[in-house]
């Protein structure tokens, strides 16, 4: 294993995006292994790499990490992302929480219909404006601070900014009822490590296409159709 961690999945966001983003705010360059056949999923498999038979799997500090949310608090703790005591992680762990249920309405949306896309589409605008959006904006305006926890820079608001972008484009004008969450929107986007994440050539994904779509069904032999709520 080389000093970089390495990332194992399909060349699209699903659920390794946000192991992408966490690693390029703490400032860490990766590398990725893409899966476009069975094959070279087979391969993992029969290695022993997978613990559940499932990706995202990151190579990093000598182990083979799976399941997204373990990935993740690890990045966040080894790069002072996750608050200065108990009660900040705590806090942390709950934003990132709700953020996670917010994109986990997106994350399937590429699998769907074009009709139940459409309907996907309203509910997850309507979710994010009437139960996940008030409780970000309402922490930005108790506290006055620049950030969600601890005045200090963290793996909730990485996650939140994520979550906001997903959501705007399926709606680009969401954030108009919500003046603090746009004015964090910036804030966070202008951070150094953020702002080169947004640049084209990043490795940040764009919105996952057919071929995306074709791949995964392909490599994880999911020959069902997914069904909206
Ligand atoms: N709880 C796991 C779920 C991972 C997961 O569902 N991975 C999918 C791809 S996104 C997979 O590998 N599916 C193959 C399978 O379950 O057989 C996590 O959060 O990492």
């Amino acid at each position: 294993m080389s000093g970089k961690p390495k990332l194992y999945y399909f060349d699209g966001r699903g659920k390794m995006e946000s192991i992408r983003w966490l690693l390029a705010a703490a400032g860490v360059e990766f590398e990725e292994e893409f899966l476009e056949t069975r094959e070279q999923y087979e391969k993992l498999l029969q290695g022993g790499s997978l613990l559940f038979q499932q990706v995202p799997m990151v190579e990093i500090d000598g182990m083979r990490m799976v399941q997204t949310r373990a990935i993740l608090s690890y990045i966040a703790a080894k790069y002072n992302l996750y608050g200065k005591d108990l009660k900040e992680r705590a806090l942390i762990d709950m934003y990132v929480g709700g953020t996670d249920d917010l994109m986990g309405f997106i994350l399937m949306f590429p699998f769907l219909s074009a009709e139940d896309k459409e309907k996907q589409r309203a509910f997850i605008v309507q979710k994010a404006t009437s139960r996940y959006f008030p409780v970000y904006e309402k922490v930005l305006k108790d506290h006055g601070q620049d950030f969600l926890v601890g005045n200090n820079f963290s793996w909730a608001d990485v996650h939140l900014l994520e979550a906001i972008l997903m959501v705007e484009e399926k709606k680009s004008d969401v954030l108009s009822g919500f003046p603090q969450l746009q004015a964090f929107k910036a804030r966070i986007s202008s951070i150094p490590t953020i702002k080169k994440f947004l640049e084209p050539g990043s490795q940040r994904k764009p919105v996952p296409d057919d071929k995306y779509v074709e791949t995964v069904r392909r490599v994880l032999r999911m020959y069902y159709d997914l069904k909206a709520n």
